[in-house]
């Protein structure tokens, strides 16, 4: 890789002790960006002419050098954005599980011979690159999501350049440095650290850049689709979710409790798929609350290296002051705080106690807007009919589970369900990285990425007819 001076850098620290600097990142300059962009439309036709299966044995030796550096990356992940090292381990882990996946589609189909009314002739498709790939990414998954985006671009023959969350580009500058060490051609993978508003703004704009994909916030999702749209680049957004859970009267109550705690509280609620409204049936209601606060209060909270640690801090001091206000502005709706709602004063970091709400309205802020923090809220329904109505009523639709043992149940949930992910007796975060994942309503472009999904972002299909 080049390496290249630049005027500024900014800090990245630690939210667990914000005292602590985790490390310095280029804040790169329009100029520099132009050279990255101009070095990754270089390499593109090099890159492109590889056979599939070459670019794959490239993606395999990422994934060695991943599996190599796992230790310290996930070390440095859970020191940046301060999920805790399990979490950061297992997430590493799953990145080098997800090269490995995009190593194989090197060596898999890519089109269909399709039967010609003239029979002189042949017809089929095949697929190809975009191009230059811009990839911007948040800081809640530091190492799966920018994998996720940057192995299939790569496999199918783009190159690709990584904007990361500037809370989350120490993390991300390793994960890159795995495939500078695989020895990809030059300009193939490249990051730009920076600000969003700058850096990222300009990848979006840049007329060489052929397609974005992005994860984050609708706000922004929005905006990257309109200006991609305007100069015709292909464009993929995911972004935010309301995730509900059902409990119905049939459920197994302790797995739906610790489903609930896990799929709402692991990585501090911080996921597009994490469980914010919890939709119980009136037989099970007090039970299941009782539960639920109990698996509350034995959560421990702390610094994500310590072992004990369950939950770690917000990942940001943006985060963690967004989390608090949407809590006060619970509270002022006239919800009923049953647990939590506090920072924690005995810890330096952006550290909140989980929180748990009932008697929220639900056209109000706790039902409608994504908090991404440890926020319950909890509704009480008399039938099946009634939960659905409630869980559909929301302008996201990303991830839902339900708790029952009722097979009916079970399937007017997944045909009515209006969710890209659809889970029966199984948290409502967890994405395998060989099925398609993506949202509808307002969660995504209506786009997958993951698994053979990642194909129709990725490539441009052509329909080719030759005749004799
Ligand atoms: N769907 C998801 O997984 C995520 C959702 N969020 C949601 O977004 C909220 C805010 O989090 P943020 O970090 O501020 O998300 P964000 O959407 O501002 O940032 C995501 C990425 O977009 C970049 N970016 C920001 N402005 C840009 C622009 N104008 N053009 C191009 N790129 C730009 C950022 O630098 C970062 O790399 C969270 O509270 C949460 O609700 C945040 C992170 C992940
Ligand atoms: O639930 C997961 O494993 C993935 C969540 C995700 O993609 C996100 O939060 O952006």
């Amino acid at each position: 890789m080049t390496q290249m001076k630049t005027a500024a850098t900014f800090k990245s620290v630690n939210p667990a002790r914000p005292t602590e600097v985790v490390g310095h990142v280029e804040d790169l300059s329009i100029e520099m960006l132009e050279k990255i962009v101009n070095r990754a439309q270089r390499a593109h036709s090099g890159w492109a002419m590889l056979p599939a299966p070459e670019r794959g044995m490239y993606l395999h030796r990422a994934a060695d050098e991943l599996q190599l550096q796992l230790e310290d990356i996930a070390i440095t992940m859970t020191k940046e954005m301060g999920k805790t090292l399990a979490e950061a381990k297992g997430e590493t882990a799953r990145g080098v599980a997800i090269l490995r996946y995009f190593a194989g589609e090197g060596m898999r189909e890519i089109g269909q011979v399709i039967p010609s009314a003239d029979s002189d002739a042949l017809m089929y498709t095949t697929r190809c690159p975009l191009g230059v790939v811009g990839a911007i990414t948040p800081w809640n998954f530091p190492v799966a999501i920018p994998i996720w985006k940057i192995a299939p671009a790569l496999a199918y023959g783009n190159t690709v350049i990584l904007k990361p969350a500037e809370e989350a580009s120490v993390t991300a500058r390793k994960v890159i440095a795995c495939f500078h060490s695989a020895q990809f051609p030059e300009g193939v993978v490249n990051i730009a650290t920076g600000q969003g508003t700058a850096i990222g703004k300009a990848l979006v704009e840049h007329p060489y850049v052929s397609a974005i994909t992005f994860t984050g916030s609708n706000a922004v999702g929005k905006q990257i689709g309109r200006t991609a749209l305007e100069r015709g680049a292909k464009y993929q957004l995911e972004m935010g979710g309301k995730n509900p859970v059902i409990v119905t009267k049939d459920a197994d109550l302790d797995v739906a409790v610790e489903a609930t705690i896990s799929g709402g509280l692991k990585s501090t609620g911080q996921k597009c798929t994490a469980t914010s409204r919890v939709i119980v049936e009136e037989d099970v209601y007090d039970a299941f609350k009782e539960k639920l606060l109990r698996a509350v209060e034995a959560i421990t909270i702390g610094d994500g290296l310590e072992a004990s640690t369950w939950m770690g801090p917000l990942a940001t001091k943006a985060q963690f002051e967004k989390v608090l206000e949407a809590i006060d502005k619970g509270k002022k709706e006239g919800a009923t705080l049953l647990a939590g709602g506090n920072r924690v004063s005995s810890l330096d970091g952006y550290f909140i106690e989980p929180t748990v709400f009932e008697n929220v309205d639900h056209s109000k802020s706790l039902a409608q807007e994504e908090i991404f923090g440890p926020v319950l809220a909890l509704f009480r329904i008399s039938s099946i009919q009634e939960a659905i109505a409630l869980a559909n009523n929301s302008e996201y639709g990303l991830s839902a589970s339900i708790f029952t043992t009722n097979i009916q149940e079970m399937l007017t949930f997944t045909t009515e369900m209006q969710a890209g992910l659809i889970r029966v007796n199984a948290e409502s975060a967890g994405v395998e990285l060989q099925a398609p994942f993506g949202g509808m309503k307002s969660s995504s472009s209506h786009s997958r990425e993951q698994g053979r999904a990642a194909i129709e972002f990725f490539t441009s299909v052509k329909t080719v007819f030759v005749k004799g």
